[in-house]
């Protein structure tokens, strides 16, 4: 199972960051090339990208680069540096239709192929950061077989639907709209950022909430968030226990030719066995919850 919970934001521009945020173990690094940059540092922080993505102890981390929007000046020579520095992945923003992820798809395939690098290997996400986009969500999904995972960008999204940040009734419609989108595209799908660093018990409530809605994870801002999530992510040992019992007695079932039995007054049946078995991968992949 390889896990995908954790995105972490790392401004372009900030040489430090770049060249310490695999200490922190996130799932993906997104090297961000967009809003985290300021006009005048736009030429230097894609010269730090590229040098930053060459860094073999990033090795085993997701590399994701988030470009400029290729309608801006920035856009294209983005691309180059991301493709030539060997990103695993494009974070495109502000993606409203299907039709950008297409003009990105054929711009990564020109820039593979005169570099020399495997056409197909760059992998494209896209953040849905505005009404059309969650109202295309689907067809952004399935605009590319390289889209491996689409984000809700909270913060310009509710700049879009002229209103804020608040209890996360906000963004109900978003988030649900955006991750059946995925789950029908068969793609990972990531929530929004959250920004007040304080407030544990917050960020904490958001977690649950989104595992329960059935994000894969969160993009994220600070390393402070990425034990947090993937300590909310992981199984607790009383899951895993309930997990292998069901397994068991869906074995013993299945021997004696029974395809649905009670355990403990509950029916245990294909999608629940399906389900403890996904809850031991994921205890196998990361870890059990440290309470
Ligand atoms: C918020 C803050 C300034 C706080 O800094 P502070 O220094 O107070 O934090 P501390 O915790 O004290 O840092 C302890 C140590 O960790 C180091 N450290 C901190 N953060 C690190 C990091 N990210 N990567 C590596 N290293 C890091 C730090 O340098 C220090 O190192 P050291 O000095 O050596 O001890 C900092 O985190 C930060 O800049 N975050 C990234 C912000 C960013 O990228 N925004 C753009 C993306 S959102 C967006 O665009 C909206 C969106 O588009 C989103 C969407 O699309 O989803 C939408 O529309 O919603
Ligand atoms: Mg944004």
């Amino acid at each position: 199972m390889r896990l995908r919970r954790s995105m972490l934001f790392v401004p372009g521009s900030s040489a430090a960051s770049l060249s310490t945020a695999f200490v922190f173990k996130p799932d993906s690094v997104m090297f961000d090339l967009e809003d985290a940059v300021s006009l005048r540092e736009k030429d230097a922080a894609r010269l730090l990208v590229f040098h930053a993505l060459q860094q073999p102890l990033y090795d085993g981390i997701e590399r994701v680069v988030r470009i400029n929007p290729l309608d801006t000046p920035f856009g294209h020579d983005d691309l180059q540096a991301a493709i030539r520095g060997g990103a695993d992945t494009i974070r495109l923003p502000k993606t409203d239709t299907p039709e950008q992820v297409r003009e990105l798809e054929a711009a990564v395939e020109r820039i593979e192929r005169d570099c020399g690098r495997e056409v197909g290997s760059t992998h494209l996400m896209a953040a849905i950061e505005s009404a059309s986009g969650v109202v295309n969500a689907l067809a952004i999904a399935q605009a590319s077989p390289r889209i491996t995972g689409i984000a809700l960008a909270g913060f310009d999204y509710v700049m879009d639907m002229q209103t804020q940040r608040g209890d996360g009734t906000e963004l109900f419609y978003a988030r649900c709209a955006v991750l059946h989108a995925a789950r029908a595209a068969k793609i990972d799908c990531y929530d929004v950022v959250f920004s007040d660093l304080d407030d544990e018990e917050g960020f904490l409530k958001e977690v649950d909430l989104i595992k329960r809605l059935g994000f894969n994870g969160k993009s994220l801002i600070n390393p402070r968030q990425i034990e947090l999530l993937h300590n909310a992510y992981a199984p607790t040992q009383e899951e895993m226990d309930y997990a292998r019992r069901v397994v068991a007695a869906a074995e013993k079932a299945e021997k004696q030719g029974l395809g649905v039995i009670a355990m403990g007054g509950k029916m245990i049946d294909g999608p629940v066995v399906d389900n403890a078995r996904r809850v031991l991968d994921r205890a196998a992949a990361s870890g059990l919850r440290k309470e």
